[in-house]
């Protein structure tokens, strides 16, 4: 069985008028592979071409040049898409539906037995999170449980290979960290994830490897560590030191012939701060902090 799970050869893609003529060049020459059980992302400035290469794997759009091919077949083969996952960008789902209904219809359209569609939509809808609002229509769902039922819909097929358009697109904090979380699982099950996204701090959580598109141009791929390290410093992290181990260190630095460039306790991030704020609010709900005061990792 090969390795990639995607193949795509030198694909370029032409929107046209109504009359032929050549309109958007969105894919130039496009040649990139993807490796089964990977996370990949797709990234790139608004109109990179991104959404046109969902789509040309889905086969819902025709290449003007190139080949792909996505699961060992042809793009333009649709069977290949029982075992494809897709989450757009936009999710098309009816807003009069509940949850359990949604994931009954795409279920049915799978022609998936009933026993089979009841088991899968009650593990889909507790695995995004959703059960308590399982009877409700979609109209009245938020952004990020419309984002979640969206995959939850994505999933019914049991898909080998899964496509996410901006997944975390419109979710808070703690549902970007369950989403992620969510697409990190999937990885842990075998299945190969492709998703676009604009939020590179989302994209450097989980992708194992990454493409930068722009203006229908592939600039950058490789494995995200590798792209972002840098080879010619080093960072050393230990428990706080004392003025006198830090002068000490600096000596026997120099001695080395390295250049001290930054001595300086390590910053956590936002998303960090944020999430083990909320954690500890629920925790110890007549809990405040003193301005400047935070919660440490212990409390959340
Ligand atoms: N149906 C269409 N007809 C004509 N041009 C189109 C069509 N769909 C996309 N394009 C054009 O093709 C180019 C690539 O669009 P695409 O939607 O693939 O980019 P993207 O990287 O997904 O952008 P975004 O980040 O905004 O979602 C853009 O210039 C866009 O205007």
């Amino acid at each position: 069985m090969s390795d990639s799970v995607i193949e795509i050869r030198n694909l370029s893609k032409v929107y046209r008028d109504f009359w032929g003529r050549s309109k958007v060049k969105a894919l130039n020459s496009l040649s990139l592979d993807v490796k089964r059980g990977e996370i990949f992302g797709l990234l790139g400035p608004n109109g990179s071409g991104k959404t046109t290469t969902l789509k040309l794997l889905l086969g819902l759009l025709f290449p003007s040049e190139g080949q792909v091919r996505i699961l060992g077949q042809p793009a333009h083969d649709v069977e290949k898409n029982e075992r494809i996952g897709y989450l757009p960008e936009e999710s098309y789902l009816y807003r009069f539906l509940n949850a359990d209904e949604t994931l009954e219809f795409y279920g049915r359209l799978f022609k998936m037995s009933k026993a089979e569609r009841r088991k899968r939509s009650d593990e889909l809808i507790k695995r995004v999170g959703l059960d308590q609002a399982r009877r409700r229509q979609l109209k009245e769902y938020s952004k990020g449980m419309t984002r979640r039922i969206g995959l939850a819909q994505a999933l019914i097929n049991d898909p080998e290979l899964v496509l996410l358009d901006e997944p975390t697109s419109g979710l808070d904090p703690l549902g970007t960290r369950d989403m992620k979380d969510m697409i990190l699982k999937l990885r842990d099950e075998g299945k190969t994830v492709v998703m676009c996204s604009h939020l590179l701090a989302d994209v450097q959580d989980v992708c194992d490897r990454i493409a930068i598109l722009f203006r229908g141009e592939l600039k950058v791929i490789g494995n995200v560590q590798e792209l972002l390290s840098s080879n010619d410093e080093t960072q050393l992290l230990t428990s706080t030191l004392s003025e006198e181990a830090i002068r000490d260190v600096k000596e026997t630095l120099k001695k080395h012939g390295a250049d001290v460039k930054n001595i300086s306790h390590p910053t956590s991030t936002l998303e960090d701060l944020f999430l083990r704020t909320v954690a500890e609010s629920e925790a110890r709900p007549g809990r405040r902090f003193e301005p400047g005061e935070r919660p440490t990792s212990e409390s959340a």
